[in-house]
């Protein structure tokens, strides 16, 4: 049987030990390492398919918990699936729902069986679990899937992690017996573990046991300090196969694209830069850039004077301030743009920096420019 999703390795950057690789889709092919938009409500809040195919987006993610509440997986089946519903061809990545249920669900209720909750919308009493978050992934019809799973809180008791991760590893066991279509869509174990790295161990040898097409780090990013993050990213990337993508979740600061580049992962997501870009703050080679202060009403240059994008090709500051201020949504469009470009040309700069042998010189050069503690 023909796997849906293959890691084809390129080469190793001999100065950082990063890697540059293919990640083979049904949808198309994902050079990596990779940023990927988030499109939560099957759309990247503002933006076009076209215009993401203009700015070379290569995939996005869209959220399992979040279409099953509205409008529902069974209508986005009966549409033909998420690429025909919001005409994206390329690659599409699900979260399983297990990180929303616990960051967002009102009286949720955890037992072995899975997840009782009600809707942050309206107060319904739902479930979610591992066969039903597999379900819901394969009517929405998304190239990866991502194991149900839960991301511990942090801070989080030695036992409760420990408890947590085991039971990741048996519904990871529950999914892949779910797992209806795995020639047509790739099916991602969740490595867990808290920041204990013996339980980061057990939790790879556990998944990696199940032989998954591709692994994710998960329960980062979650409020720990990224010196911490560095160190778990550390001892887990190399308990992950080489042959098999590694996708950090919910990462994506430019110094933390850079930082888990050079260890050894391949795909990132974070809402960072569609979030903060919708009240006007923006990422620029210069560092963070606020564009709706004061200072740039008479600022007749663009918003990043070496940016190529569509926003700084063709628009002021002054103009990107004036319609941030007046609300008009057309502002939010130019400066969602802008940084999801600036992400995603970051990345293109990581993979060429890797193709030079050089992506420590890369990070430092970037970090004098970008400033380090302005991420
Ligand atoms: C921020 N730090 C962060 N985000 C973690 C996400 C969610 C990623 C998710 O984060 C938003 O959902 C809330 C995005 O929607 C707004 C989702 O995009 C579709 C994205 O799904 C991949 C995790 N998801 C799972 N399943 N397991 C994790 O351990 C985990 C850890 C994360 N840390």
């Amino acid at each position: 049987m023909t796997a849906a999703v293959t890691y084809e390795h390129i080469k190793t950057c001999k100065q950082s030990g990063a890697r540059l690789g293919r990640v083979h889709t049904p949808h198309g092919v994902i050079d990596t390492p990779t940023f990927m938009p988030v499109g939560t409500l099957a759309t990247v809040k503002t933006m076009s398919p076209e215009e993401l195919k203009a700015m070379e987006a290569q995939i996005i993610l869209s959220n399992t918990y979040h279409l099953f509440l509205r409008p529902g997986h069974d209508i986005v089946q009966a549409a033909g699936g998420l690429h025909k519903f919001m005409n994206w061809d390329r690659p599409i990545l699900t979260d399983s729902g297990g990180f929303q249920v616990f960051s967002l669900a009102e009286m949720r209720k955890i037992t072995e069986e899975g997840v009782h909750f009600r809707s942050h919308l309206n107060g319904d009493k739902l479930f979610l679990s591992p066969e039903v978050a597999m379900e819901i992934q394969n009517a929405l019809g998304s190239d990866i899937m991502m194991a149900f799973d839960e991301c511990p809180p942090f801070p989080a008791e030695y036992e409760y992690v420990k408890k947590s991760t085991e039971r990741t590893s048996r519904w990871a066991e529950r999914c892949l017996k779910s797992h209806a279509r795995p020639q047509d869509q790739a099916l991602f174990a969740i490595v867990q573990g808290g920041m204990h790295e013996d339980l980061r161990v057990q939790s790879a040898r556990d998944l990696t046991s199940m032989d998954f097409p591709g692994y994710a780090i998960g329960g980062l990013s979650v409020g720990e300090s990224k010196q911490l993050m560095y160190e778990v990213l550390d001892y887990t990337v190399p308990l992950l196969p080489e042959n098999k993508p590694r996708y950090l979740m919910g990462v994506g600061s430019p110094d933390a694209l850079l930082e888990g580049s050079i260890r050894g992962v391949d795909m990132f997501d974070c809402v960072l830069p569609t979030r903060i870009a919708r009240n006007g703050t923006t990422m620029t080679s210069q560092g963070r850039l606020v564009v709706r202060n004061a200072q740039y009403a008479r600022d007749f240059g663009p918003l990043d004077p070496e940016c190529d994008c569509y926003t700084c090709r063709n628009y002021s500051r002054a103009y990107l301030r004036h319609l941030i201020k007046s609300d008009e949504t057309f502002g939010l469009r130019l400066t969602t743009y802008h940084n999801l470009h600036f992400l995603i040309n970051l990345m293109k700069n990581v993979r060429e920096s890797i193709m030079e042998d050089r992506l420590l010189d890369f990070r430092d050069e970037f970090f004098d420019k970008y400033g380090l503690h302005n991420n």
